[in-house]
């Protein structure tokens, strides 16, 4: 999810070789990211599946979704693509990597719930040697780092709303631990090569975020919420939807992500939308913008959930002169288009598993 505007005004102002690299390396995260849970899904596959022969058609069909999904990935840089100043290329931050930058986003990470509780122990080496990785990197060729931390890091707040200096709530062996204490000692880690090696470092606490290009199966609630509505599927409220949180619109972040890289501020910055609401008023909201008649689903709480959740941003107003100006249902207007037009493409290029010709044995057509 990407805004043009900044990023281009980026890609003139810096030198041109080398910012072409930094491009390539910002989607390094994601492709990195989709491309270990279709590694994850072939091998679930094959040691499910392996000493049934009929059932590997089966086992098959959900490994061709997964190879569409990263193939729909792709779609989310595709016009990017043939740009003289960007290269994608693919590879897992767990590894090592050797290029020249002058600026890293190291946005590597799984950032939903569903997806980084999926593969704990992945989602700690990506944060843990992932961020280890691009620091070294960024101690080599001089780059400047700036790491997408998250308002995770405060875990279930008891201070409200949550600014810069406060330490956080966090259930260190919980379900939620392996992102939440990744980005933590991910935070350490920028801080202990800044004052051992002068490394540059930023930190930006990314609170919710929603906008176009968000996968269908993201599994938060914004995505969920809209498919549910655009469907005419219940509304899931995990518990009883008092639990707040407060959404900001991607382009928003991406000028706060931008604006914070390029400031002179190292220590951690909150950037999110202040503005609150209860998980039950947003999924009235949804079905309301959407026009649906779902209805609203009450389900079990989901362990360790924050309970409240709203950014102070004062110190990104006052240092980096940036505060969101996406109002949020405008921005949900935008999402709920989007998410209309990929439930129109799933639709028409759905995999469908050939039929299997009906056999004849004794004269009479048998179905399998
Ligand atoms: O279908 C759903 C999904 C989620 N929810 C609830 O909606 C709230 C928000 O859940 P999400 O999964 O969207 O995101 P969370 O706020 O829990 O975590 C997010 O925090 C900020 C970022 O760092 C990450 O994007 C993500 O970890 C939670 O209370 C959750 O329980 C529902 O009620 N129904």
């Amino acid at each position: 999810m990407v805004s043009k505007g900044p990023l281009l005004r980026l890609l003139t102002a810096i030198n041109r070789r080398r910012m072409k690299l930094l491009m390539g390396l910002a989607f390094v995260a994601y492709v990195a990211s989709v491309w270990g849970n279709f590694v994850n899904m072939r091998t679930l596959q094959e040691n499910g599946d392996q000493k049934v022969e009929s059932k590997i058609e089966e086992a098959v069909a959900p490994l061709r979704e997964k190879i569409k999904d990263l193939e729909k990935r792709k779609r989310n840089v595709e016009h990017w693509i043939g740009h003289e100043n960007f290269e994608l290329i693919n590879h897992d931050v767990v590894e090592p990597l050797y290029i020249e930058v002058d600026q890293i986003y190291h946005l590597a990470s799984p950032a939903s719930p569903p997806n980084y509780m999926y593969n704990p122990i992945k989602t700690l080496k990506t944060n843990t040697i992932g961020t280890l990785n691009m620091l070294g990197l960024a101690k080599r060729v001089g780059a400047r780092l700036l790491l997408a931390s998250t308002s995770e890091v405060y875990g279930d707040p008891e201070v409200h709303p949550q600014n810069e200096d406060y330490w956080g709530h966090v259930n260190p062996i919980g379900p939620r631990a392996c992102y939440d204490e990744g980005k933590r000692v991910a935070e350490t880690m920028c801080y202990a090569y800044m004052k051992q090696e002068g490394v540059e470092v930023r930190v930006a606490r990314i609170f919710n975020t929603f906008g176009p290009r968000m996968h269908m199966n993201d599994g938060r609630v914004v995505s969920n919420f809209i498919l549910q509505a655009l469907q005419g599927e219940p509304l899931t409220v995990y518990g009883p939807g008092t639990q707040t949180r407060a959404f900001q619109y991607v382009s928003d972040l991406v000028n706060g992500l931008v604006a914070l890289m390029n400031s002179n501020v190292s220590s951690p910055v909150n950037l999110g939308n202040p503005e609150e609401h209860t998980i039950l008023e947003f999924a009235q909201l949804i079905k309301k913008l959407v026009g649906s008649g779902s209805e609203i689903q009450f389900l079990s709480e989901a362990q360790d959930d924050p309970q409240k959740r709203k950014p102070d941003i004062r110190k990104a107003k006052l240092l980096l002169g940036w505060e969101p100006v996406v109002p949020l249902e405008e921005g949900l207007n935008k999402a709920i288009h989007y998410f209309r037009k990929e439930l129109e493409y799933q639709a028409n290029n759905q995999y469908i598993p050939k039929p299997k010709p009906a056999r004849m044995k004794k004269g009479r057509t048998r179905h399998n």
